[in-house]
């Protein structure tokens, strides 16, 4: 397996370089805070530590969003990251909201994939509304794992300002959230979208984080074809490798623009 991890002094520059990149960002939209969705998961928890390292604990104000499939422990977790750092937050119940989307289109009941984006969308509404009032920026969790294989829901946890931490992979991640203090037991806790009863993202994926991380620093970032890459990383065939780089193909849409027909 390639070693992705980083040294101390990395991890000293790269906290150094997130937190002057959310200062930048609030700074240049002409604001002093701004808001994140708190699930419990290391993404979120990272960013908010992050986040009060650069702006403060008046600079951040959480959201916690529980809904039909919101774990009890993820939504104590994020509770607790709020009162650990000391930051305002609020809690809203998305249920009912999600509930009046499938009255008015009941078709799509009992479609994991189109609620479960829709409860990713239901809290990206929030988030803005929240936002809008306190003219505050949105920040995003994403990591480069998941945007390189487009495991994000378009215009739901996608729908943000910016993402700080998503120059890092997952295993990084992790990494850096030991490194600025955050307690093992939640950087360590099994990855979940949260958007169906018991989805984890490595089930869903069909791969480990460590080993997705691996082919995607050597195939998709990397210079290596499918075969090498397969020769270096344990456990990985070709057609693996080939599957995670259709997978970046695929989701190229949901790292650009929308686009428009060229001017005429
Ligand atoms: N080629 C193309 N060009 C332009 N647009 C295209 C397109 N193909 C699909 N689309 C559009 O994209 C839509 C599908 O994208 P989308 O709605 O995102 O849906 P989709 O990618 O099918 O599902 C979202 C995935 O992200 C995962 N997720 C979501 C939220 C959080 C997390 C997490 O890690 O916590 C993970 C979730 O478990 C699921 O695997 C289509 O309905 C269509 O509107
Ligand atoms: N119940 C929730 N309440 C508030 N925000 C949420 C909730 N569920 C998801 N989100 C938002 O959507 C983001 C994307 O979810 P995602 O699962 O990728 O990240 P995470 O939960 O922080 O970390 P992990 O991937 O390890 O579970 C979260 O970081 C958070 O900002
Ligand atoms: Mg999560």
């Amino acid at each position: 397996m390639i070693d992705l991890e980083l040294s101390e002094s990395e991890l000293d520059a790269h906290r150094d370089h997130i937190t002057d990149f959310i200062e930048e960002k609030v700074t240049e939209a002409g604001t002093e805070s701004a808001v994140l969705g708190l699930s419990g998961g290391i993404d979120s928890t990272l960013t908010a530590y992050l986040t009060v390292e650069a702006l403060g604990t008046e600079g951040l104000h959480g959201l916690v969003m529980p809904g039909a499939v919101s774990r009890e422990d993820n939504m104590s977790d994020a509770e607790w990251v709020a009162q650990e750092l000391g930051i305002s937050y609020d809690v809203f119940e998305i249920n009912p909201i999600v509930d009046e989307f499938l009255n008015a289109y009941s078709e799509a009941e009992g479609d994991q994939m189109a609620v479960g984006n829709a409860r990713a969308r239901t809290r990206a509404v929030m988030n803005y509304l929240v936002a809008n009032h306190q003219g505050s920026l949105v920040l995003g969790t994403g990591n480069r794992t998941e945007a390189l294989v487009g495991y994000f829901t378009k215009y739901g946890d996608g729908a943000v300002d910016c993402h700080p931490i998503g120059n890092l992979y997952k295993q990084q991640v992790r990494q850096l959230a030991r490194h600025v203090g955050v307690p093992d037991e939640l950087a360590e806790k099994e990855a979940t979208a949260g958007l169906w009863a018991g989805q984890t993202d490595e089930e869903e994926l069909g791969i480990d984080y460590d080993t997705l991380d691996a082919v995607l620093a050597l195939h998709v970032d990397g210079p290596l074809s499918a075969s090498a890459t397969a020769r270096q990383v344990d456990g990985v065939s070709e057609e693996d490798v080939s599957r995670i780089g259709s997978m970046f193909a695929r989701s190229e849409h949901k790292r650009a623009v929308p686009p428009a027909p060229e001017s005429l």
